[in-house]
């Protein structure tokens, strides 16, 4: 059985863990099936380039509010896709290429389990290779949750990993769950000229943000896509292009295609991790400590097979800090999940770091809360935004920046002082007053819901 030094198992952020400081050693990697994981082939890059499009397609129908007279014509779905995939196929080849012609990698293209503590079987075209390693990294990230009324349905259902390379929009789209995936890509159905209705269980769309966000933004959606929400769906009827939903009120949705996005659920329970020794959490997540040391010795994990946070930005982070122990056992560095920012791509954006005032109040906090529209600074009056805020969350008598939360243009890029502020310790009077906030640039957003804060700390003038 042949030993490696380090195997990976898993080569989208699990990739990044291997540089040329590792060129000592014999370094394999495991991928089953593309080179750079979700997020190139089928997660947040191509989401991002198809939503961009369906960004400039309404930005056209929407022409007239800045009196451009313009008449969107049609989104070219096949074009578009071909396009993005056409890129971002070329990039998963080139990863692929360039491990493959490194001389210190061993690539096995197949699927890994454990048969013991840090042994493998690899299952691939070519048939099954046991190996060995003195380390291991576990980075197989996760997969679509399908609910049992699909499954049992036997009908056909996308999910993320499939329904952006589908050859042509469908007329009417059902999307499963109200979260990320739906936001986001019900925004690119609608560009492409679908109906799109979308059945969530909770009373609001994208649940988990903060309660004004997610408040608003539903209310925003309700005019745009068919909302059945506080619903589940109990079976799914009807013939592969003629489905047929039925609800737990016993309503019904027709739809030509049912796009699942109910959430993703970690590929642990394919790894026979009780061989190796590998503890999970009872949601199937890795268990890890604060270095991404597993249970088993040697074993490290990454990435959405174990984080609280299944994020791209935050595997990248734990790839570097897993990258680092693996070559410095005696100075182990730690993850860090406390301020980590997120954004919806979606129209309107929308980002967030910190607490949401929900969590506030459930945590007792005394908080004061900041409040600007993009309505009432003059970048907002250029982009005729109606709808768009930016709420800041402080800690009352000190100012401490506890969350804050956009929706609206910009908002991912927009809420990044604030990230740097709550990361670095700075307090909200010392971000409002010390820096210059450029005039008439749309981080006077921000700005201004620092200034709306109640606190009684503002600097002297
Ligand atoms: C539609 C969508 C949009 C998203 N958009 C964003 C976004 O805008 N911003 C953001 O931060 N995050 C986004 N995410 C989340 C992001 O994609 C993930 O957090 C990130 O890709 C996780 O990386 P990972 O390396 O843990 O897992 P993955 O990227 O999934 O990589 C795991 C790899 O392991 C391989 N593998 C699995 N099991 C085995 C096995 N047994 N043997 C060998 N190989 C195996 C898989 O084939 C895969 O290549 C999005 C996700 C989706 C689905
Ligand atoms: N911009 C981004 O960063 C981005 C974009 C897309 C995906 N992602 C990542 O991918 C993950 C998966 O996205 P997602 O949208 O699938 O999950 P999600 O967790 O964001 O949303 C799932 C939604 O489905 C609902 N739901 C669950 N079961 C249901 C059922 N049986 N019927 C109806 N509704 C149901 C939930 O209440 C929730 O609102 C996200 O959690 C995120 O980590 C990130």
């Amino acid at each position: 059985m042949r030993e490696h030094d380090l195997v990976v198992i898993g080569a989208g952020s699990g990739n990044a863990v291997i540089d040329d400081s590792f060129a000592g050693l014999d370094v394999a990697v495991v991928e089953e099936r593309w080179f750079g994981g979700t997020c190139l082939n089928a997660g947040c890059i191509p989401s991002k380039m198809l939503v961009y499009t369906a960004h400039v397609a309404r930005t056209v129908s929407e022409a007239g509010t800045y009196d451009v007279d313009a008449e969107l014509s049609a989104v070219r779905w096949r074009a578009m896709r071909d396009r993005v995939f056409g890129r971002l196929d070329a990039e998963r080849e080139e990863g692929r290429r360039a491990r493959r012609e490194a001389d210190f990698v061993t690539v096995y293209e197949g699927t890994a389990r454990f048969t013991g503590p840090r042994e493998l079987r690899i299952e691939g075209p070519d048939g099954a290779v046991d190996i060995k390693a003195r380390q291991i990294v576990i980075a197989v990230g996760g997969r679509p949750s399908v609910p049992p009324p699909v499954l049992d349905s036997a009908l056909p259902y996308e999910t993320s990993d499939t329904v952006m390379r589908i050859d042509a929009p469908p007329r009417r789209l059902a999307v499963l769950g109200g979260g990320y995936v739906a936001a986001e890509l019900a925004e690119v159905f609608a560009a492409a000229g679908s109906s799109v209705v979308i059945v969530e269980k909770e009373k609001r769309l994208l649940g988990p943000q903060d309660e004004t966000v997610a408040e608003r933004f539903t209310e925003l959606a309700r005019a745009r896509h068919d909302l059945r929400l506080g619903r589940e769906v109990t079976a799914v009827a009807g013939r592969p292009g003629a489905l047929r939903l039925g609800l737990d009120d016993g309503s019904t949705v027709e739809a030509d295609m049912l796009l699942v996005a109910v959430g993703r659920v970690p590929n642990s329970d394919r790894l026979n991790l009780e061989a190796a020794g590998v503890a999970t959490h009872d949601d199937g997540r890795i268990v890890v400590d604060a270095h991404q040391r597993t249970t088993a010795e040697g074993v490290f994990a990454l990435g959405d097979v174990c984080t609280p946070v299944p994020l791209k930005h935050v595997a990248n982070r734990e790839a570097q800090v897993v990258a680092h122990n693996l070559r410095h056992p005696d100075d182990l560095i730690e993850a860090d999940h406390e301020l980590v920012p997120a954004a919806v791509f979606t129209r309107p954006q929308i980002a967030s770091v910190g607490a949401t005032e929900q969590e506030c109040r459930d945590r007792g906090l005394d908080i004061v809360v900041g409040e600007a529209r993009y309505a009432d600074v003059a970048y907002g009056w250029a982009m005729e935004d109606t709808t768009g805020f930016c709420k800041v969350l402080a800690e009352r008598g000190t100012g401490r920046l506890l969350g804050a939360h956009l929706m609206g243009p910009q908002a991912p890029a927009l809420i990044q002082p604030l990230v740097l502020a709550m990361t670095l310790g700075i307090d909200a009077a010392t971000l409002a007053k010390s820096p210059y906030w450029i005039h008439p640039a749309p981080t006077e957003l921000v700005e201004n819901a620092l200034l709306d804060l109640d606190l009684d700390l503002w600097p002297r003038a």
